[in-house]
């Protein structure tokens, strides 16, 4: 392969060396770099990796791409880019052959639900008999593997490899996670999605290393028209008339609202003993009653935007039903427990605009009690305490107050801050410092008719204490106490 093989969709300028110097590989880290490697440099957050230039010619490489001109031994090749961090987009989709263009691609982005909303169509994917990979906070996945990620959407580099992966294994679709800071830093460049999905937007992301503002979160979270063929736009998000401004592509509306071309219906909220969840029906381009295995309200939304992409795609009714009524999200409105006794619930509801949102969402199913087990991680913003203690008090019948990723803090000086405000509020409170514990008296001290929410860690499979990550799953330690106490 020659470095020419991988440069149709780059704009560059050849400062010195050929372009038909041989390649095999492309590296964006210096301690990757080797011979037939090409080095992709950039200017970091924290790190501008043209500095690292003489330790990759070392370690034998012959092509370096650059943001500006850099002195080299004769015969090296430097490719002059605007961006290093677009030029590894394409670099690396050429790299590996373009294989997101072998895939029906979908890309969901927004402040809320990204995760809900993958997870629900690949599950309707798959039902339908399309293998489905799928990328995000959770990780990737692909058939029965499951890989660990650092970022919600990885490096370019990383998500065009697991492309191929997804290609070779035979799969027919892909559906990712797109987070504003992913276009931002131009992780998605080049990559055209059949669908993009526009879930909602609040402020969030704002401050150093994310956005600058709101403008700007809405500026980068828009770009997913801007690489869609087709967009599905929530109707009845409260700045939804900024959303679809100038929009590029075609779109349609989901929602609740009448302009909503996939709207929802006949809303009602289910709790039985062995289903707790929502139904409605779609109307507007279909008539189809759908019963999703998760509550809350907002659910409505996340389905209905994962039911209008898949009967797009032309997925019949009945296999969009069936995968509904049986889904199950790690850590993601998560039932993990539910009889006449109590319902437990997992979230990964660990901020104050999402603990109220679900709360309130709880509420409409009418609990004898809402119960809401939480805490606060160690060595972040305190205001996340006090609103969240505040939003406990308010809205919950107990809150039980417990250890949540305390890091290097002691958990009863975090309590005693969230303490601080629940107070103040009136609620009725409790402190158990060991989430264990705390999660076995939510259930052994349960009446009946509870609804208990666990929420902070979601999926998380840890506790960190102390720079350290212990094993810990909100779900796994529910299923132990239920099964002691059923015993
Ligand atoms: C602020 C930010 O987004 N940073 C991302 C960025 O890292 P960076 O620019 O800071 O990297 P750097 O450390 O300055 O290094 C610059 C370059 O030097 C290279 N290097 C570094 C060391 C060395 O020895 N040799 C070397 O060549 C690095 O490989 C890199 O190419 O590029 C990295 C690789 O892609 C990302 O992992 C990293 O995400 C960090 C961990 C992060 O926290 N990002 C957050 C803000 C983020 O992206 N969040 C969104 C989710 C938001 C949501 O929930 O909606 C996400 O998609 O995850
Ligand atoms: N459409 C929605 N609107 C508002 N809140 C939601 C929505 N969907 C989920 N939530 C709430 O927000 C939490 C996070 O949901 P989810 O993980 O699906 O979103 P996300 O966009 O991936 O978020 P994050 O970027 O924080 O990972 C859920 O646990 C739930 O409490």
């Amino acid at each position: 392969m020659k470095i020419r093989d991988w440069l149709d969709k780059l704009d560059y300028t050849l400062l010195s060396g050929s372009v038909e110097e041989e390649v095999d590989e492309v590296v964006y880290d210096s301690r990757k770099a080797a011979p037939k490697t090409v080095f992709v440099c950039m200017k970091g957050t924290k790190r501008d990796s043209h500095d690292y230039i003489p330790q990759v010619l070392e370690a034998g490489c012959r092509v370096l791409v650059t943001e500006r001109p850099v002195e080299v031994p004769e015969g090296v090749t430097v490719l002059l880019v605007k961006s290093g961090r677009e030029a590894l987009a394409k670099l690396s989709g050429a790299r590996f052959g373009y294989p997101a263009e072998k895939l029906l691609m979908i890309g969901v982005t927004g402040t809320k639900g990204k995760t809900t909303t993958t997870h629900m169509i690949r599950k309707i994917m798959e039902t339908a008999g399309k293998k489905t990979g799928m990328i995000g906070t959770n990780g990737v996945y692909i058939g029965e593997d499951h890989y660990p990620t650092m970022n919600t959407t990885p490096e370019s580099y990383d998500l065009h490899r697991y492309f191929a992966q997804m290609v070779e294994e035979g799969c027919d679709c892909c559906v990712m996670e797109v987070s504003s800071q992913a276009f931002k830093m131009y992780r998605v460049a080049g990559i055209t999605f059949d669908y993009g999905i526009f879930t909602n937007i609040s402020p969030d992301h704002i401050g150093p290393d994310e956005h600058a503002d709101f403008a700007e979160y809405l500026y980068y979270k828009k770009q997913i028209f801007v690489q869609s063929r087709f967009a599905l736009v929530n109707v009845d998000d409260e700045h939804f008339e900024e959303i679809v401004k100038d929009i590029p592509c075609e779109w349609a509306g989901f929602g609740m609202g009448a302009n909503a071309t996939y709207q929802a219906e006949n809303l009602h909220y289910v709790s039985e003993p062995d289903f707790v969840g929502i139904e409605f029906d779609i109307r507007g381009a279909h008539e189809i009653p759908v019963r999703v295995n998760i509550p809350g309200k907002f659910n409505v939304y996340n389905a209905l935007s994962a039911s209008a992409v898949a009967l797009k795609a032309g997925v019949p009714a009945e296999k969009l039903q069936h995968a509904l009524e049986h889904l199950k999200i790690d850590g993601r409105m998560e039932i993990v427990y539910t009889s006449e006794q109590c319902c437990v619930i997992v979230d990964y509801a660990h901020n104050a605009v999402s603990m109220e949102s679900l709360l309130e969402t709880l509420r409409e199913y009418h609990p004898k009690r809402l119960v809401v087990v939480f805490g606060c991680g160690g060595n972040r913003s305190k205001e996340r305490r006090y609103s969240m203690g505040e939003i406990g008090g308010r809205m919950a019948d107990l809150s039980i107050l417990t250890a949540d990723n305390s890091r290097f803090e002691k958990v009863e000086d975090i309590l005693a801050d969230i303490r601080g405000s629940i107070e103040k509020t009136g609620g009725a409170f409790l402190e158990i410092p060991d989430r264990r514990e705390a999660i076995e008296y939510s259930i052994t001290h349960s009446e009946p008719g509870d609804m208990i929410a666990i929420i902070g860690k979601g999926h998380e499979n840890y506790q960190e204490i102390e720079g350290v990550r212990y094993p810990f799953l909100d779900r796994a330690v529910v299923e132990e106490v239920v099964s002691k106490w059923n015993r």
